[in-house]
């Protein structure tokens, strides 16, 4: 998509420059409050933005949480008399609190099924506010809603004007903008979109998706409840209707037309659905439709959104390479030691079935540490299924997996990740829309402690950034990738994608990497780089765990090698024993020959 725009700061500054001027120049209440709801959608945007575009959850319901909030702060305001401060912030509050109950499945579902279900929590929110007529007035609605409109908003006892409301409402989109930009900006935004691209290579890098999943859409709950409240605050009247389904795919379509994983993308669908009904009027009654054709078309011409016409990805801070760093490659020292031969990985009696099919049958194997192990085998014969094993992805039917002597079978992928075991995939799992630098910080993701403190600037978030960032030049530089540091990786030919994979594996400083075939389709100058990165990996003390069809290059490459045939061990050893092993040579060439 061609950049027509720069979206730099000086842009913000007169965007920003026009929404404080606008009152002054127009002069007109019908337009302030179109301009107020505008903010107010620019909000519900940002909320769908933050996890639709980043973490890739769909929610078809939010529209349910901008009811929760709007008549939240409608009750309190018209039944209990609060002011518009405590009605707003309470409102937030009852916005998580649903939020966090809802977002509960959305630790273990997501895509079709979590859509379907935030539709049903949404249908709920909208019966309920239909049936508690005493609280909500039912079908006729909540009327007399303390609005700037009629003159009996107050703030901290001061009444507020429609262009005070129009201030607040734009200040709240500014805070709003601010934390979600710092958040994307940060460690925090890199786990959510490394969760978007592949959610088990996120969890492999020692993500926990579900915790991220869960807060970014309660926060995002929460965020959206606020905007309701503003919209209650700003019309005066509420009524279930208002937020029916279609409401939900409204809140939808704004972020997708607008464009998703951008900051300037939910300002300009807000723009466009605030203003959009108002060029509807000679489509009355058809205006789900006209949505549901933009909808449809805009994802078909421009399916990034409009703000792909706008440059605003901003680039990490970037730490010269000659500046202050050492010369070592910073591997935490204590994790290895080349001299240290004990054993760091063993598997006892795992068999694994998948339904009827046993696709690792009684296996034993032990990995010793800062040995490069190779598993090898025919088509189908258990090697990945092994690896997922060890890795976390299945749970073995029986057996244990035993790390650093500790059983480590019950644990979650992102828990193995962080206790030093890392891989790279069969099928390529870079992350989209990233970096390579973005990518390989990914993986230092256990490195990072700062949490939700991201949102500020403070010392230690910076340095923390900072440290992360060096290291990751540090380990480019060690595997050669230095000069892809800022290209998109998904971009760059495969050969160096699997070294990018194999850069963001060992950021975590991982005592064991698992390699699924990282020399498939790599030509022959790719397999021979691929074969120095990974001599450099036993060079710095880091076991590794290969699994390759390139027989000759992996024997040569490989300490020590466990064959599997049908699931079974026919071989562990050495791999000049292997190469002359009866059982070895059946099952590769049927014959007594040894393997080239
Ligand atoms: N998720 C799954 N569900 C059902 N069967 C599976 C699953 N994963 C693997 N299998 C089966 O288990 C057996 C071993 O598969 P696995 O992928 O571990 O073999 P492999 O040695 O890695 O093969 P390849 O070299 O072709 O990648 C196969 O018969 C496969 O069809």
């Amino acid at each position: 998509m061609k950049r027509i725009f720069k979206y730099t700061k000086i842009n913000w500054t007169i965007f920003i420059s026009m929404i404080l001027l606008l009152p002054f120049v127009i002069q007109n209440d019908y337009w302030i409050q179109m301009v107020t709801l505008m903010g107010i959608y620019a909000i519900l945007a940002y909320a769908m933005d933050f996890i639709g575009g980043y973490s890739g959850q769909v929610s078809m319901g939010h529209g349910g949480f901008y009811a929760i909030g709007a008549y939240t702060a409608g009750i309190l305001a018209t039944k209990l008399h609060f002011s518009f401060l405590p009605s707003f912030i309470l409102s937030i509050l009852v916005g998580l609190i649903f939020g966090a109950i809802v977002a509960l499945p959305a630790i273990h579902v997501s895509g079709f099924y979590l859509a379907m279900e935030t539709v049903a929590f949404a249908l709920i929110v909208v019966t309920g506010l239909e049936r508690l007529e005493t609280l909500t007035g039912g079908v006729q609605g909540l009327i007399d809603i303390p609005s700037p409109t009629l003159g009996t908003l107050k703030l901290l006892g001061l009444s507020v004007s429609k262009v005070g409301f129009y201030y607040i409402t734009w200040i709240i989109v500014l805070l709003i903008v601010i934390f979600v930009y710092k958040l994307i900006h940060s460690y925090y935004g890199r786990a959510l979109s490394a969760i978007g691209g592949s959610e088990i290579a996120a969890e492999s890098m020692g993500i926990n998706t579900g915790y991220y999943k869960y807060i970014t859409f309660t926060l995002s709950a929460g965020i959206t409840a606020g905007a309701g409240a503003l919209y209650g605050f700003l019309i005066g009247f509420l009524s279930p209707e208002i937020f029916g389904f279609s409401m939900s795919v409204f809140i939808l379509a704004m972020a997708l037309v607008g464009g998703m994983k951008s900051t300037v993308g939910p300002l300009i669908g807000a723009a466009i659905f605030a203003f959009l009904p108002q060029t509807l009027q000679a489509f009355r009654g058809a205006n789900n439709l006209v949505y549901g054709l933009i909808l449809m078309f805009s994802y078909i011409i421009i399916p990034k959104g409009l703000a792909a016409f706008f440059s605003d990805r901003k680039p990490l801070l970037k730490v010269k390479l000659n500046e202050s760093i050492t010369a070592n490659i910073p591997f935490n020292s204590r994790r290895y030691s080349t001299e240290d031969k004990r054993l760091i990985l063993k598997l006892e009696g795992i068999t694994k079935s998948f339904g009827g099919n046993i696709a690792v049958k009684q296996l034993d194997m032990e990995v010793m540490q800062g040995e490069i192990h190779a598993l090898i085998g025919p088509n189908g014969s258990g090697k990945t299924t092994t690896i997922n094993i060890i890795s976390g992805i299945h749970e073995p039917t029986e057996g244990k997996v035993i790390f650093n002597g500790t059983d480590i079978t019950k644990l979650k992928i992102h828990q193995r990740a962080q206790l030093g075991i890392s891989r790279t995939f069969q099928n390529l799992r870079i992350f989209p829309d990233m970096t390579v630098l973005e990518n390989v910080l990914v993986g230092a993701h256990v490195n990072y402690k700062s949490g939700l403190k991201v949102i500020f600037d403070t010392k230690n978030v910076k340095d923390e950034e900072i440290r992360n960032i060096k290291k990751a030049y540090e380990v480019l530089e060690f595997l050669g990738l230095q000069d892809y540091a800022d290209s998109i990786a998904t971009e760059l030919p495969y050969g160096i994608q699997k070294i990018v994979e194999v850069a963001r594996a060992i950021m975590s400083d991982p005592y064991v990497v698992l390699l699924d075939e990282p020399a498939a389709g790599l030509t022959s100058e790719e397999i021979e780089r691929l074969g120095n990165t990974i001599l450099k990996l036993k060079e710095k003390g880091i076991t590794v765990i290969i699994i390759e069809h390139h027989i000759d290059f992996v024997l040569n490459l490989a300490d020590r090698v466990t064959v599997l045939d049908f699931g079974e061990k026919i071989f562990e050893g050495l791999p000049q024993d292997a190469r002359h092993d009866q059982k070895v040579k059946e099952v590769y060439i049927g014959g007594d020959v040894a393997i080239a």
